[in-house]
């Protein structure tokens, strides 16, 4: 069933895309649980999007609360290939502002209590993730941000978002550690859908949002909720905006991804040594393969 080849999962103050039509909610099951919420999917300009409300459309699910695999997996019921993640992002660098657009090329994972992966139960996969987001897609991203000339807002293209577990944001050790390894921003949540996406051979790409400088900068204040909402109700707009101009690009000239085939040398087990009950689990993953 393919309802929509293009996802989008919003994160901290991007509930909704307003300018979506034909609006459908649609309550998802998965193997792995139900996802955040319901799917609502509809048109953008015409062209078919899924849209998920990472932490619920009431905001009631914590980072290490997210049921990553259901959303994931939900997405690929769906038919999505590419998935754009819009999510809010402390700065760890003096020259990603807040309000600017970050698109990461890389990722450092620091959570403690998360499931990141789709395998397991009888069946082993190791999926390649030296390059963790899709490049195409991130570019396609990026080129949207950059022709909008959105003003007050710089784009920066690549960069390193440190995935922490929270809730709690960081100690200003913490902080300054990240900066010392020379990441670039800081988030709760991109890091476990990054390697589910790609287990689930769909490209993946953030729309990281800058809200704050976390706690490391001496001339700004410590990064509160408030600072977050504030910020992100200010470019929630333009998020928008660049999600819309990206989704069009793609629709237009669907790039190739190698995410598109990440499991073709990752499973280790012959699939003829995988029970039923969890070659049924993951069919959705596996049925190329078979
Ligand atoms: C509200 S501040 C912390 C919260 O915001 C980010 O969420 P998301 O990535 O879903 O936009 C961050 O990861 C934390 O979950
Ligand atoms: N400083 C920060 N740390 C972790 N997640 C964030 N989300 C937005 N700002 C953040």
């Amino acid at each position: 069933m393919t309802e929509a080849q293009i996802g989008i999962i919003g994160g901290s103050g991007l509930y909704k895309m307003d300018a979506l039509k034909d609006v459908e909610e649609v309550k998802v099951d998965t193997p792995f649980g139900s996802p955040s919420d319901a799917i609502i999917l509809g048109t953008l300009d015409g062209i078919r999007v899924a849209f998920l409300a990472r932490h619920g459309r009431n905001h009631t699910l914590l980072p290490s609360e997210l049921p990553f695999r259901a959303n994931i997996y939900a997405m690929k019921q769906l038919g999505v290939e590419y998935l754009i993640s819009a999510s809010a992002v402390g700065s760890l660098k003096e020259e990603a502002k807040p309000l600017d657009m970050v698109v990461p090329d890389q990722f450092i994972d620091r959570t403690k209590n998360r499931v990141s992966t789709f395998f397991g139960e009888g069946i082993v996969a190791h999926i390649a993730f030296g390059d963790p987001v899709c490049h195409n897609l991130a570019g396609v991203l990026a080129d949207a941000i950059a022709c909008l000339n959105l003003p007050d807002v710089t784009l920066h293209r690549g960069g390193t978002y440190v995935c922490m577990e929270g809730p709690a944001f960081s100690t200003k050790a913490e902080s300054n550690l990240y900066r010392s390894w020379g990441a670039t921003v800081i988030g709760m949540t991109n890091l476990p859908e990054a390697k589910l996406a790609r287990e689930a051979e769909i490209a993946y790409a953030t729309l990281a949002l800058v809200t704050d400088y976390d706690c490391w900068h001496p001339d700004h204040d410590s990064v509160t909720v408030e600072m977050v909402v504030n910020n992100l109700q200010r470019n929630a707009v333009n998020a928008q905006k660049v999600i819309q101009e990206t989704v069009r690009r793609l629709s237009d000239n669907p790039p190739p991804s190698v995410a598109h085939s990440a499991l073709k040398y990752a499973i280790l087990t012959p699939l003829d040594k995988v029970s039923t009950a969890t070659k049924e689990k993951l069919g959705l993953l596996l049925k190329k393969y078979i």
